[in-house]
């Protein structure tokens, strides 16, 4: 069974005059354990995508399914139980979305870990065992998120959101806002977790940042899932028009197939 199959998404937001397409038809299936990269250009509707599946936007159309469960018509009460549950989890681009500010990092770590029904004890012991693998030390346990840097807070913000071992986790430009140094432990972090049966959405606007971590990439342009396969294929041999592009002007891709001049010319059959 797929751990999320999302069929025809449809998302509209505002009214009347106002109402925008943000998804249209969009359509994707992440299997237990694989890493699925979602890339395209800001405004192509990634975190709406995130947002749809995390039950924080209403889809007009189309089905969400987690886990084996039809969310697509879940109310609050709904979302709250699935949440508690542990199944789906996430990490936004700014840690201090993904972590509440009140909280000590201890705190953080255990709510998931209490929520789900674990005995305090448990919890404990299972929090202080996480924190290698997330290189973070025990001495952050009793501090704030606003007492750590960004890529400390980050740590904690994938820590917090692993520690259920979900079947899902979404991640939402998880290393965009970090500096390099930060920004490739948090990726050697996420790899690491390739044996441990979590699938993970990772979602990015830079084909490079995903190219190296993801089983398969899903190309996302205006609202609509345009190519989706295995990366190595993806970058190598890209079919829709649009994938081209952000191949060849992915700099940090060995295989940045369009050269300048065929980066323009599919840029102009692109807006034409
Ligand atoms: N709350 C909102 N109200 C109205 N329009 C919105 C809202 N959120 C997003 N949009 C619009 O929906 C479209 C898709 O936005 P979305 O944030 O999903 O794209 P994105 O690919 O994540 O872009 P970025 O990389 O800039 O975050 C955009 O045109 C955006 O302006």
């Amino acid at each position: 069974m797929s751990v999320l199959e999302v069929t025809g998404l449809d998302v509209h937001y505002g009214l009347r005059r106002h109402r925008r397409q943000a998804l249209a038809g969009a359509s994707l299936t992440v299997e237990p354990g694989e890493i699925v990269g979602l890339i395209g250009e800001t405004g192509s509707g990634k975190s709406t995508f995130a947002r749809a599946v995390l039950g924080l936007v209403r889809p007009s159309a189309g089905r969400i399914v987690v886990d084996g469960e039809d969310v697509s018509g879940h109310r609050d009460r709904q979302w709250r139980a699935l949440r508690r549950r542990g199944v789906l989890q996430y990490v936004f681009q700014d840690p201090l979305r993904s972590l509440d500010p009140d909280l000590t990092i201890a705190d953080s770590l255990l709510e998931p870990l209490l929520l789900k029904g674990i005995p305090r004890v448990e919890a404990v012991e299972r929090a202080r065992g996480y924190l290698p693998r997330v290189r973070l030390d025990e001495e952050l346990l009793p501090r704030l998120p606003g007492e750590l840097s960004g890529g400390q807070r980050q740590r904690v913000a994938v820590a917090r959101a692993l520690i259920t071992e979900p079947k899902l986790v979404i991640l939402d430009e998880p290393v965009s806002a970090l500096d390099a140094a930060n920004r490739v432990q948090v990726l050697e972090i996420l790899k690491d977790l390739r044996d441990t049966g979590i699938a993970l959405v990772f979602i990015s606007h830079d084909l490079g940042s995903v190219a190296g971590i993801a089983d398969r990439v899903a190309v996302l342009y205006q609202g609509s899932v345009v190519e989706v396969g295995p990366a190595r294929d993806v970058i190598a041999a890209p079919e829709h028009p649009y994938t081209k592009l952000l191949v060849g002007s992915a700099p940090t891709l060995r295989m940045a197939a369009a050269g300048r001049a065929e980066r323009e010319a599919l840029r102009a059959l692109l807006n034409a």
